[in-house]
């Protein structure tokens, strides 16, 4: 109840002028003109084009504007945590604070592509008939962005460190589906913030519906394996761009993806049995295949976490990049692999991939009847309960 109040009153401070969170860094504006750099003016424009947007973005998306604005020109966040009743200032710095030690220059493009992204989203959600999916051009969850022949799906939750909650997994298989059928050659998946993403978002196990928890896990079962089956089936090359840790689900699908770059900076971890459940993301088999049963067991039993340098000589990870220069190396690469005859890409990958898909649905399918079973066990409960009463979420 005291958090569903706050909430509302979160809510009733930021709704009434639409732009009321990301007008705040506009005017307070003072641009370090000795440090510009090349995207200097497109850091600029796209702050007019902020302030031209039509529509509301919601707050989720302000404080992401406000969070990398800050990062842009300030650097990490090092000012003290406003009281937990200041709740404005405290949303606030939990979103700057939240992008860690982000390069300037990386938040700086991290905005330009946000504000491209909405500029573009908001702007054609405006002309879509009426009954028209409006997912299909705005997303709550994602950044969704397609050129030079590559359309990036970025997770976009970054003050939940990209945790996947239940409208994510429903917006990243609807991206995927878009992606698979739009013109773009490749796609890459990463995140937004100092995390690639950590996993499952635990919340999900807290709305039980009033079949109860027998009926959330059947549904939630259901759901992943329809989300993991989207990675199987899905036809051109797709990247992961690991920008920072990786935990749970998003360690575990890298193993359906045609290939991994991660910044030096990224970790993986599948602590499934510190939470008293299993594998998942047919893990329980491209794992063993990929990096010997062993070394499988030693993360997927013992939750042991990789560095990115031991997940790349395990061969989880195709190649580590120094963070500082990650976003240019690798995005360099795309674009070249982007040129390539997209035809042929996808021809490559299916004669490399097809022989797997039927094996790869039916370990989805196992794995997801075995979690069904877990999620109801006083292990896994326990488990979500600890976690979420770390910070009195419960
Ligand atoms: C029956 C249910 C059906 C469900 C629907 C289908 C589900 C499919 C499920 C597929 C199976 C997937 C399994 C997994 O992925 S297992 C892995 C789950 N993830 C974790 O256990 C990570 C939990 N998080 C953490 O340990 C830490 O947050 C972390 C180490 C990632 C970062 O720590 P740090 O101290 O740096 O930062 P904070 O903890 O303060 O995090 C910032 C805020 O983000 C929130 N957060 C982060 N991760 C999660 C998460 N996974 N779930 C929910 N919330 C998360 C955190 O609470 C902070 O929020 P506040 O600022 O509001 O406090």
């Amino acid at each position: 109840v005291a958090m569903a109040h706050l909430a509302g009153r979160l809510a009733q401070r930021w709704c009434p002028s639409s732009l009321q969170v990301i007008s705040f860094p506009v005017v307070q504006l003072h641009l370090n003109r000795t440090a510009m750099r090349a995207s200097q003016k497109d850091f600029e424009n796209a702050m007019n084009q902020v302030k031209l947007l039509k529509k509301d973005p919601g707050n989720e998306v302000k404080l992401k504007l406000y969070s990398l604005y800050k990062q842009a020109t300030e650097g990490p966040c090092n000012m003290p945590k406003p009281g937990v009743f200041d709740l404005i200032n405290k949303a606030k710095w939990d979103a700057w604070n939240a992008l860690g030690n982000l390069p300037k220059e990386t938040a700086r493009q991290n905005y330009v592509d946000l504000v491209s992204s909405l500029s573009s989203s908001l702007e054609s959600s405006s002309q879509v008939e009426p009954g028209t999916d409006r997912k299909s051009t705005g997303y709550e969850t994602l950044m969704v962005t397609s050129e030079d022949g590559i359309t990036k799906i970025m997770l976009n939750r970054p003050t939940k460190k990209n945790a996947l909650n239940v409208e994510m997994y429903h917006e990243i298989m609807h991206a995927l589906k878009a992606a698979s059928k739009d013109d773009s050659a490749i796609t890459v998946l990463t995140g937004n913030g100092d995390y690639y993403s950590s996993g499952n978002d635990l919340t999900n196990f807290t709305d039980i519906p009033p079949g109860g928890v027998e009926e959330k896990a059947k549904n939630g079962a259901i759901l992943l394996r329809e989300f993991v089956g989207c990675f199987i089936d899905f036809p051109k090359p797709l990247i992961a761009l690991v920008n920072g840790p990786a935990v749970g689900i998003s360690v575990t699908l890298l193993g359906l993806f045609d290939a991994v770059y991660a910044s030096d900076r990224a970790t993986f971890h599948t602590p499934f049995s510190h939470l008293g459940q299993s594998p998942e993301g047919c893990s329980s088999y491209t794992f063993p295949k990929i990096m010997s049963p062993a070394k499988a067991t030693e993360m997927l039993v013992f939750g042991k976490k990789l560095t990115a340098g031991e997940a790349c000589a395990q061969g989880l990870v195709t190649e580590v990049f120094p963070d500082s220069t990650f976003q240019k190396e690798v995005w360099t690469r795309l674009k070249a692999f982007a040129k390539l005859p997209p035809n042929a890409m996808r021809i490559s990958k299916e004669i490399i991939r097809n022989r797997e898909k039927e094996k790869l649905h039916a370990v989805n399918a196992e794995e997801c009847s075995v979690l069904q079973g877990r999620w109801l066990s006083d292990e896994c409960m326990n488990a979500v309960v600890n976690f979420l009463s770390r910070k009195s979420k419960l």
